[in-house]
């Protein structure tokens, strides 16, 4: 039985695409080549469009100076050759013999340059790609990062999307150079004897076919591993990981995690063994037929020399010809097949981008209002991706300025789902949320989130000084006495003072209670000055004073102009005072009101208060 995910999962939606590319025949493959060289090109001159032409070039002269050298080889042979006496064939055939050497000593400087301008080409590509996902993916979205198949699609392509596209440019790099050498090398042999060049092309085909098989096997096993590759990395981390380092020990859960890392790993294995075998046979098969092609394509040479139809002399010069032939033919077609390989995993980023773009909402000129009078919402109601059942159904709710709403209801009764749609995170499934007369999904999103404040639930841990985390509030505000006054508010003055950097990632880095993270979170949300805070549980983990004191803030703030609040909280002592109780279960509003009326009404809010009271009652 698994113990991290289970093992038949179906597989993520966004290899369907993938397997269609890895199921294509080869010849659609070889078709589609063309403009994934595109892709990959376009990438690169946008990196750098200096670097990328002369690396390509570097690559063709090396090519073109590499033939020249292997035809002056040829030449140096057919003098040799040549009737007559050999020491004046040797003496004739010296300048011939110069020239082999210059040649090699330009390829060499030629081969060091344009590794040079490779390696400095490669980075920045690398860089540039990175980039583009980044800028793509801070903009998707917030519900792309509920849907796994999204989040598994970005997992996948930073992992082998873009290392992909490094070896997709080596390998168009030395296409380019290996071309060059190869039509220099047919054109020879063709000019020696008409027959030679198709018999050579000939001879190379059982390899080509053989190595894309090859890649597609790999491909095809690569898709039906994600899931379990995926789910070995999360055992992985259960075990070398600080954030469950201390449960797992303390529920002496460490040698059960192990074996679980090694059954999932096992059946890795199992199938890369599989898949080596398969490749391995198709190899073999390939290299056989063209081991048979070349002995053929001798055999032919040799009834040629028989039949007098090519002279001894030239004889040596169609070998050297038809070995570089055959060699640039293997080299380009290994590299045709090497980038073909790649250009399956670059299916990872292009899609990711789609997906991406897809994901994203559409620029809008409107913009939300600067302070709403009045947010509201109609029949909203939302389904998680992938989940049977709405988190909320037909939410209707008007919430005024001024006003402070409170949020109640049990575990999963849709309290944070609704914050997040009241404050435009997500957007309704159905109905609308209208910020005055604006419909949030047709407002600019960041207009949208630039009137909002969020102490959240789980509130980010920025690896930042106690400054900076107060900051991230509003990086674009810079007002040192504000950060003072939201940590004092907020009960992180001692922390503020302090200033250390938060995480243990860094050097002389700290850790903080949850508690003292908490107070860090409220003092982030004091500092944004936003016209919308919503706070969702903002003092779960809190002390009594520290709770005591972080509401008092709150309910100052509150009386700020234009200030609407939206609290969150199972301590229903700390809400009494709110202008409108929603109280949610299943995700449908089940009663609303004043703290007074709620009690009057003795429903669900008047039992979870009682119960509550009743805990501080003497016994
Ligand atoms: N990311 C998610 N993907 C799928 N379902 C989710 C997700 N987050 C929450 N849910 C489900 O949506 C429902 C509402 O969850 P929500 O977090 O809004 O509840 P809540 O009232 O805030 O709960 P709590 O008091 O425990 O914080 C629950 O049934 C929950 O299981």
């Amino acid at each position: 039985m698994a113990l991290v995910g289970v093992d038949e999962v179906d597989l993520p939606q966004w290899t369907a695409v993938d397997q269609r590319v890895a199921d294509a025949g080869l010849w659609r493959t070889v078709q589609a080549l063309p403009a994934n060289a595109r892709v990959v090109i376009g990438l690169a001159m946008r990196a750098s469009r200096k670097l990328s032409l002369v690396t390509g070039l570097l690559k063709i002269v090396t090519g073109c100076v590499t033939a020249f050298g292997l035809l002056a080889t040829a030449d140096v042979l057919n003098v040799l050759l040549a009737p007559g006496s050999l020491s004046v064939n040797v003496v004739d055939s010296l300048p011939a013999v110069g020239v082999v050497v210059a040649a090699y000593a330009a390829r060499a400087l030629l081969e060091a340059a344009s590794a040079a301008a490779e390696a400095v080409l490669k980075p920045r590509v690398e860089q540039s790609v990175h980039e583009n996902i980044h800028a793509a993916v801070a903009r998707v979205d917030l519900i792309a990062f509920e849907d796994s198949d999204y989040a598994d699609l970005l997992r996948q392509c930073m992992k082998d999307g873009v290392r992909s596209i490094e070896y997709s440019i080596d390998a168009i790099a030395d296409i380019c150079g290996s071309a060059v050498q190869l039509v220099a090398a047919i054109v020879t042999v063709g000019l020696l004897h008409p027959l030679l060049a198709p018999v050579v092309l000939l001879a190379v085909v059982p390899t080509v076919w053989a190595s894309a098989r090859a890649a597609k096997l790999s491909y095809k096993s690569y898709l039906r591993m994600v899931t379990r590759n995926r789910r070995q990395s999360i055992a992985s981390g259960l075990v070398t990981e600080r954030a469950t380092a201390a449960e797992m020990r303390a529920c002496t859960a460490g040698p059960a995690l192990v074996e679980e890392y090694q059954r999932i790993g096992r059946q890795l294995t199992a199938e890369t063994q599989r898949l080596e075998l398969a490749r391995t046979r198709v190899r073999l098969a390939g290299r056989a037929a063209a081991g048979v092609g070349t002995g053929a394509s001798f055999l032919i040479l040799g009834l040629l020399l028989h039949a007098n139809s090519l002279p001894l002399a030239l004889a040596g010069a169609a070998v050297v010809a038809m070995r570089m032939a055959s060699t640039s033919l293997n080299a380009t077609m290994f590299n045709v097949n090497f980038f073909y390989e790649h250009t399956l995993y670059l299916e990872l980023y292009t899609t990711l981008l789609e997906q991406t773009a897809a994901r994203t909402r559409p620029t809008s000129t409107i913009t939300a209002p600067a302070a709403p009078a009045r947010i509201e919402l109609a029949n909203v109601s939302f389904t998680y991706p992938g989940q049977p059942e709405p988190a909320l159904h037909e939410i209707s709710l008007t919430i005024h300025s001024g006003q402070i709403v409170a949020l109640v209801g049990e575990n999963g009764s849709g309290k944070t789902t609704l914050a997040k749609m009241i404050t435009g995170l997500y957007l309704p499934s159905e109905g609308t949320v209208r910020w005055d007369d604006t419909d949030l999904t047709e407002a600019d999103e960041y207009s949208v989130y630039d009137r909002i404040a969020m102490v959240m639930q789980e509130p980010a841990r920025w690896p930042m000084t106690v400054h900076d985390n107060i900051r991230m509030g509003r990086l674009s505000r810079d007002d040192e006495e504000a950060v003072k006054a939201a940590a004092t508010q907020a009960g992180a003055a001692d922390l503020l003072a302090e200033n250390k950097v938060l995480s243990k990632q860094f050097t002389g880095g700290r850790d903080l209670s949850g508690g003292q993270w908490q107070r860090i979170s409220v003092a982030r949300g004091i500092y944004r000055q936003a016209p919308i805070l919503v706070a969702d549980e903002p003092t779960a983990a809190l002390d009594a004073h520290a709770e005591d004191a972080v509401f008092r803030s709150l309910r100052a703030l509150a009386t700020e102009p234009d200030r609407t609040t939206v609290l969150i909280t199972h301590r229903l002592a700390n809400i009494r005072h709110a202008d409108q109780i929603v109280v949610l279960d299943k995700g449908r509003i089940v009663e609303q009101g004043t703290h007074l009326d709620l009690m009057a009404a003795n429903g669900p809010y008047a039992a979870l208060y009682s119960v509550q009271a009743s805990a501080y009652q003497p016994a």
